[in-house]
């Protein structure tokens, strides 16, 4: 059997901490909406999605809970590829008219706005009807101009403002394309299109037709130390996730998204968590222009510490920057001032070439 991970589809790369408290709670989904969920998919699956799972809302919004018992191991969740939304569900009539540069997210996005302005018409009705509303959602692209100010020295900034650029261009491509079927597929606007383009970004996976909406595996809730993950079997045709602990019926079962910092939780998925153990902060450094040592400091910061691994284009910090991923003292791990950071400073404030020179012996 081949199995590959499926990671939750990211936007770009991020990093830098801050701490948010939990968000609002959302408004909950009508009961018998979820309550007829599962039995729907099933029934159009013509197989059994989930024995052991039911849906129901917690302060995370829709979520999936124990059913019975689950114990290490089991099998909690088999979605067939057939019931999955991708970007080849773009109608034929448009597809040949996207732009390669489109991204799937959009092309993605695209598809579920068909479905949404088809209503009751469209045979993903009972999907599209129980996924969170704008209101609901705290990515920080839908934080408002003083929102933004609170975080406007950190990395998440320029990311929320390059990801809403993003946004703006795939817009402005698919909206000329979707004009002359406004008759049959219905219209939208840009907040439209960001709605559902954060949809996507903060629950569909990567997979072989670039991206895929893996409806009931979209309930699952994140958390940071679950080793439970969606898994693509490509020889079965499903999606499934094995459950990495037991359960007593009534738990909300959790799996992990990926190996997220809060600052990428904040950003594509609009929460964090407390202790995030993969959680990292982007230090960001300059040197004045003026003084005489610059360009020897900044070719040793350059050379000792590593920069981001992946450059998100037009982010304005990655070539100067580096990231912490964990404090570590004589104490044990979380106290003390990291290592890096205390060479960073001895750096910026030596005044000599030998006191750089003296840096590299004490601290690379
Ligand atoms: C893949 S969906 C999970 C289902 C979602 N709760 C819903 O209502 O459909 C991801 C979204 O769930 C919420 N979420 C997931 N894990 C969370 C957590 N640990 N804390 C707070 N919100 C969480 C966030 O709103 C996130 O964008």
């Amino acid at each position: 059997m081949s199995f590959r991970v499926a990671t939750l589809r990211r936007w770009s790369l991020h990093t830098v901490v801050f701490n948010f408290s939990s968000s609002p709670s959302p408004q909950f989904q009508s009961h018998s909406v979820l309550h007829n969920f599962l039995p729907w998919l099933e029934n159009k699956a013509s197989s059994t999605i989930s024995s052991s799972l039911s849906i129901s809302n917690s302060s995370y919004g829709n979520s999936l809970f124990a059913s019975k018992s689950i114990q290490t191991g089991d099998c909690i969740l088999q979605v067939p590829y057939s019931l999955q939304l991708t970007p080849d569900n773009l109608p034929p009539e448009i597809k040949p008219f996207i732009s390669e540069d489109v991204g799937n997210i959009a092309k993605l996005a695209t598809v579920l706005l068909i479905h949404k302005n088809l209503g009751q018409d469209s045979e993903w009705h009972p999907y599209i009807s129980c996924l969170p509303p704008q209101a609901e959602m705290h990515n920080t692209i839908f934080w408002n101009e003083s929102e933004l100010e609170m975080i406007r020295q950190s990395s998440v900034y320029q990311e929320t403002i390059y990801q809403k650029s993003q946004i703006e261009k795939d817009f402005l491509e698919i909206k000329p394309v979707f004009q002359p079927f406004c008759q049959s597929f219905g219209d939208f606007t840009w907040k439209d299109f960001m709605h559902a383009c954060t949809l996507v970004g903060s629950r569909a996976w990567g997979s072989t037709k670039g991206l895929s909406l893996i409806p009931f595996a979209d309930f699952l809730n994140h958390d940071g130390i679950s080793e439970a993950i969606v898994m693509s079997d490509d020889d079965n045709k499903c999606s499934e996730v094995f459950s990495d602990r037991d359960y007593v019926p009534g738990e909300q079962v959790l799996i992990r998204y990926g190996k997220f910092s809060n600052a990428t939780l904040m950003l594509d998925f609009g929460f964090t968590i407390p202790y995030n153990i993969y959680d990292q902060v982007q230090i960001q450094y300059d040197i004045p222009k003026y003084d005489p040592l610059r360009h020897t400091k900044l070719e040793l910061l350059q050379q000792y510490f590593v920069p981001p691994t992946k450059d998100a284009k037009g982010s304005k910090y990655s070539v100067n920057s580096f990231a912490i991923k964990e404090v570590k003292s004589a104490g044990g791990k979380g106290k003390g001032v990291p290592q890096s950071l205390r060479a960073l400073a001895r750096v910026l404030s030596c005044t000599t070439l030998q006191g750089v020179k003296n840096t590299i012996f004490d601290f690379f």
